[in-house]
């Protein structure tokens, strides 16, 4: 190595973005790594950020703390607001007064999902309940307060860690022969780890003084709907484990009650990303097989 790596502080550390991030970047040398779980930097507390950024003089912040269900969000949304609009905002002005860049995780939930072939960085904007407003929020501070920003939006990330769809749906699967899933709402899930990578591409870029900062959409390819991806999961996951259920049964969403509405689709286009950066989607599906092969390796059943 010629020059010395590039710093990066990661906050939400522990979460699934967060961990696949940390553990994708220790093992590659063109980084050193900063991983500030919550209970190390607590991101609504804007003198600790500062603190936090004078000890270790990053390059980067990549923002993974947050608050990342819709539901939990419509029963509190002053809470979603605090972590996912006054955070990015703290860290915003934490991140300009050093001049270090920002890359903030936003979501596809900030789009009402009307748009059936899919939604592009200059679609208009109209989240459907608290989660997606809290994390437009706080794109517009990041945006309003730190030109050097990349605003990262994604969609329905599955991990190995951390509170998911895929994790939920393999627990269900051990308790339960007959389960449900939404068919009617079209969208991309995205690894942890395909997203991982993605961030890190866009850092090693921007290092190189590629000066492409904005807001950019990144999610696995192939749309699907929460059936379709509930199918992939159980049939990759039955390859390790005997699972319970025999029947995954489609519903209507409006037969699946919820205390949030979700979007109908909420595909991402991915074009500018691959133009600015060359980063190709790749299939969730390859991704999924990858995840549950590692995640069948870790636990003992
Ligand atoms: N999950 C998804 O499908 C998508 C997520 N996103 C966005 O990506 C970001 C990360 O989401 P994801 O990785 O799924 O979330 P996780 O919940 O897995 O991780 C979030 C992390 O943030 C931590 N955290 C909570 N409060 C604070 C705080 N006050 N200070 C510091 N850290 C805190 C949590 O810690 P603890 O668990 O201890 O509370 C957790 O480790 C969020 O902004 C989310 O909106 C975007 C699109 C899709
Ligand atoms: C548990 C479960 C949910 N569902 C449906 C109901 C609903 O439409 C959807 C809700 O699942 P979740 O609560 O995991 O997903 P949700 O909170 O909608 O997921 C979203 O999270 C935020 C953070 C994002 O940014 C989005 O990209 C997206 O991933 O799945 C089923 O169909 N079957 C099931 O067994």
């Amino acid at each position: 190595m010629l020059s010395d790596p590039v710093k990066i502080l990661i906050t939400g550390a522990d979460g699934q973005s967060g961990s696949a991030i940390v553990r994708l970047a220790e093992a590659d040398a063109f980084f050193s790594v900063v991983a500030l779980s919550r209970k190390l930097l607590d991101v609504t507390q804007p003198a600790k950020i500062v603190e936090a950024l004078d000890k270790h003089l990053p390059d980067y912040v990549i923002n993974c703390a947050g608050l990342n269900s819709a539901d939990r969000a419509e029963r509190d949304p002053q809470r979603a607001m605090l972590l996912n609009a006054e955070a990015a905002r703290n860290l915003a002005v934490a991140c300009g007064d050093l001049s270090i860049p920002l890359i903030q995780l936003s979501t596809d939930y900030v789009f009402d999902g009307h748009y059936a072939s899919g939604y592009t960085e200059e679609d208009d904007t109209r989240p459907l309940g608290a989660y997606g407003e809290s994390k437009l929020s706080g794109e517009e501070y990041v945006r309003q307060l730190l030109p050097q920003h990349i605003i990262l939006r994604t969609s329905w990330l599955f991990s190995d860690r951390g509170d998911n769809f895929m994790l939920r749906l393999l627990s269900e699967a051990r308790e339960h022969a007959l389960m449900y899933a939404v068919d009617d709402r079209r969208g991309c899930p995205t690894s942890s780890f395909d997203l991982a990578r993605v961030i890190l591409a866009i850092i090693k870029q921007l290092s190189c003084g590629a000066e492409a900062w904005g807001t950019y959409h990144y999610c696995g390819a192939e749309v699907t709907t929460r059936y379709g991806f509930s199918e992939a999961v159980i049939a990759a996951a039955r390859q390790y484990e005997d699972l319970k259920v025999d029947s995954i049964q489609p519903v209507a969403s409006k037969d699946y009650v919820t205390e949030a509405q979700r979007p109908a689709t909420s595909v991402l286009k991915c074009g500018k990303v691959l133009n600015a950066f060359g980063i190709r989607q790749r299939p969730w599906r390859l991704e999924l097989q990858r995840l549950i092969r590692d995640y069948y390796g870790q636990v003992r059943l």
